[in-house]
């Protein structure tokens, strides 16, 4: 695939595989012609890395381009909105964040991945009490199954997990509201809170959070709102050792201290967004999470 971006020289080949290659014409409109022809996002971004582009690059040049010129074709991997992805309002480097009720001090902006640490969101009084109103529904931890579209027990994920209805509560409604204003984010596209906790030895390894496009079971998945295109994950204690959300393609370790966030946020379902991360394993103690997946659209 991809022959109209072949290198025509040596030269340009290097050019392409340089630190910040410029995105050319022809790119623009190939990619534009692939889209119209309905190839997907990861295959074209497949296809581009196959010709010797970064994989970063193609991501952006895609994004880029087809938000550009094909917002009003609702592409599936493109929200045609004017904001693609989740975001907190980080212009001027502010050093505090205004979530309605609170102000939220920002520790850390990673760009690629995207990534956002957040501390104080939430009170040591909400975290304890997100705990308590979690710990009498807790069971095994799911993850949903992309080969069917239901839901699995994971070896993978050793933690025990449950899940709140959206506005379920006072708090819950409080917390939602809160993390929608700081990612400017619909409250509908999120999905209910969920609480995980990991005993003493559990993990969660590695794993990207959007739905693999490439499973069977996926499309179903989509239909309540399309894919995910964003995570917080709220710490609510602090492990004594260990426990930390890892993004190992980037070597960026988030120590989980109560109260304080990680969020990070994926434009398309790709490993391109280096968004591969996990729940290191707990080394002492006990560890308490809550995750609030953000959708493209309304989740219902
Ligand atoms: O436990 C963590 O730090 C990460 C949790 C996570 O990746 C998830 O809930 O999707
Ligand atoms: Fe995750």
């Amino acid at each position: 695939m991809a022959p109209q971006i072949a290198p025509t020289t040596a030269s340009a080949q290097v050019a392409r595989t340089a630190a910040a290659p410029a995105i050319t014409p022809e790119l623009r409109t190939w990619i534009i012609q692939q889209a119209q022809a309905n190839v997907s996002a990861p295959a074209l971004i497949q296809a581009m890395t196959t010709a010797g582009w970064h994989e970063e690059v193609a991501m952006q040049a895609l994004e880029e381009t087809l938000r550009e010129h094909l917002g009003h074709m609702g592409s599936d991997a493109i929200p045609a909105t004017d904001q693609a992805v989740p975001e907190p309002s980080l212009q001027g480097a502010p050093s505090r964040l205004d979530a309605g009720d609170r102000q939220v001090d920002v520790l850390l902006s990673l760009a690629l991945p995207r990534v956002v640490v957040l501390g104080n969101v939430l009170s040591p009084q909400e975290c304890d009490a997100l705990i308590e109103a979690a710990r009498p529904r807790m069971a095994r931890s799911l993850t949903v199954a992309t080969l069917t579209g239901g839901e699995e027990v994971n070896a993978d994920r050793t933690s025990d997990g449950m899940f709140f209805q959206r506005g379920e509560s006072e708090l819950i409604q409080r917390i939602e509201a809160r993390l929608a204003r700081l990612a400017n984010w619909p409250l509908e596209n999120g999905e209910g809170l969920q609480v995980l906790h990991y005993a003493p030895g559990a993990q969660y390894r590695p794993h990207y959070d959007y739905f693999d496009p490439a499973q069977p079971g996926t499309p179903r998945i989509l239909a309540r709102g399309g894919q995910r295109v964003g995570t917080f994950v709220l710490y609510l204690n602090t492990p004594e050792q260990g426990g930390g959300t890892t993004f190992p393609d980037v070597g960026l370790e988030v120590a989980a201290q109560r109260g304080n966030a990680v969020f990070f946020s994926y434009p398309l379902p790709h490993p391109a967004t280096r968004t591969l991360h996990g729940g290191a394993p707990v080394q002492a103690g006990e560890k308490w999470i809550a995750t609030k997946w953000l959708r493209e659209r309304e989740f219902t």
